[in-house]
């Protein structure tokens, strides 16, 4: 095929051609790259494999200016991005509906796991995918609260399955919704166990993109069963930078290994408080211990958090940071945290190669309760 010099560019060299930008762009492999680009007519559509809604004007941009400044002569495409997020390989067999089960584990309790997982769900969702959240914290559900729908029930249509908890777009179901608090925190783990199993199979998911799960804090026996009854696509492990919660984290990481979850990579939570009048960053549970712990592993940090008072009282009192404040810097910092986190999910792992008949459709659509 002719790339350069052609007077009548054929479609197939600007694919190429953009292939190879995409490549280039994103470091990412041929194989992938190439997926990502269809044809409908004379336009070339590129599906983005991750959620990163707030960078597609970029993206294109740079395509458009790229593809001139390179291949001039074949004159550029009309070229359209989107987010076009593939069920990605899992050992288990999917939930009907949820294409990747993300676990939001921690070593130590207290961290900010379910604080970062409720706010990366919504910054997901600001980056163009369909998100719910799983709350497989059993014992202390903490999910309904920070999405200030602690009061709700979960209705059924057909008294089997419930139909999850709508929030800002957000779906969720949680033993919270279920039962008072107070029941769940003396359950024995077969109980807590056969719980978590009707929250994943008795819930009328609808499409999602991503299932967040936040996972029962500590790495000890339930955490362990429960990593394995949840078909995970894999797993972010959320610390704070001190050593005693980094051998936690390790820990963690460990667990995921055992079972063979793929770790995506680290949040770093509460890395540094940032004075509000002169600016100045005070590093109180230590400085880089997320990244030097990543580097250990060898996997990447996701994304680093400070520890402020507005993430505290939002997650408090039910409030969506991310809604809320859409251009706080705070808000910014989990956009980041949550395109990197996708990004990294579509390029670590393959494609689901029997991803057939996981999706049947949206069930929220179709049964309406009386
Ligand atoms: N970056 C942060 N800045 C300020 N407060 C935070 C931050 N992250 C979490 N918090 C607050 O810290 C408290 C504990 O957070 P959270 O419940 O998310 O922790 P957790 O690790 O899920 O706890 P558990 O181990 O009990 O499940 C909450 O009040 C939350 O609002």
């Amino acid at each position: 095929m002719k790339l350069f010099g052609s007077k009548t560019p054929d479609l197939s060299a600007q694919i190429e051609a953009l292939v190879t930008l995409l490549i280039e762009y994103f470091v990412v492999e041929p194989n992938k790259a190439q997926r990502w680009v269809k044809q409908h007519g004379d336009e070339l559509e590129i599906g983005l494999p991750f959620a990163a809604k707030s960078q597609i004007a970029i993206i294109q941009d740079h395509l458009e200016t790229e593809f001139k400044a390179r291949f001039g002569d074949l004159s550029a495409p009309k070229v359209r991005v989107s987010i076009d997020i593939p069920i990605m390989h899992s050992a288990k067999t999917p939930i009907t509906n949820v294409k990747n089960i993300i676990a939001i584990a921690s070593g130590k309790g207290g961290v900010g796991k379910s604080a970062t997982a409720v706010n990366l769900a919504f910054a997901l969702q600001q980056e163009g995918a369909r998100v719910g959240i799983l709350d497989a914290d059993i014992y202390g559900p903490s999910v309904p609260i920070m999405l200030g729908t602690q009061d709700e029930n979960p209705v059924s249509a057909d008294n089997k399955h419930m139909q999850p908890i709508v929030s800002h777009g957000v779906v969720s179901n949680s033993i919270g919704y279920l039962v008072p608090a107070e029941n769940a925190t003396v359950w024995r783990g077969p109980m807590a166990s056969r719980a978590l199993g009707q929250l994943i199979n008795d819930t009328q998911w609808p499409v999602l993109d991503y299932m967040l799960v936040d996972m029962p804090p500590g790495t000890g026996d339930i955490q362990l069963t429960m990593s394995q009854q949840v078909p995970l696509t894999a797993a972010v492990v959320v610390t704070t930078p001190q050593d005693i919660a980094l051998a936690d984290a390790t820990k963690g990481i460990a667990m995921f290994e055992k079972v063979d979850i793929p770790v995506l990579g680290l949040v770093e939570n509460m890395s540094y408080f940032q004075c509000k009048k002169c600016g100045e960053r005070e590093y109180i549970f230590s400085v880089d211990g997320g990244q030097r712990l990543a580097d250990r592993h060898n996997v990447p940090l996701l994304g680093s958090l400070p520890l402020d008072i507005q993430i505290r009282e939002h997650a408090d009192n039910g409030n969506s940071l991310i809604i809320d404040q859409p251009d706080s810097p705070l808000t910014e910092a989990y956009l980041h945290a949550a395109r990197t986190l996708s990004q990294q999910l579509a390029f670590s792992l393959d494609e689901h190669s029997e991803a057939h008949g996981v999706v049947k459709g949206d069930p929220i659509a179709i049964v309406t309760p009386s």
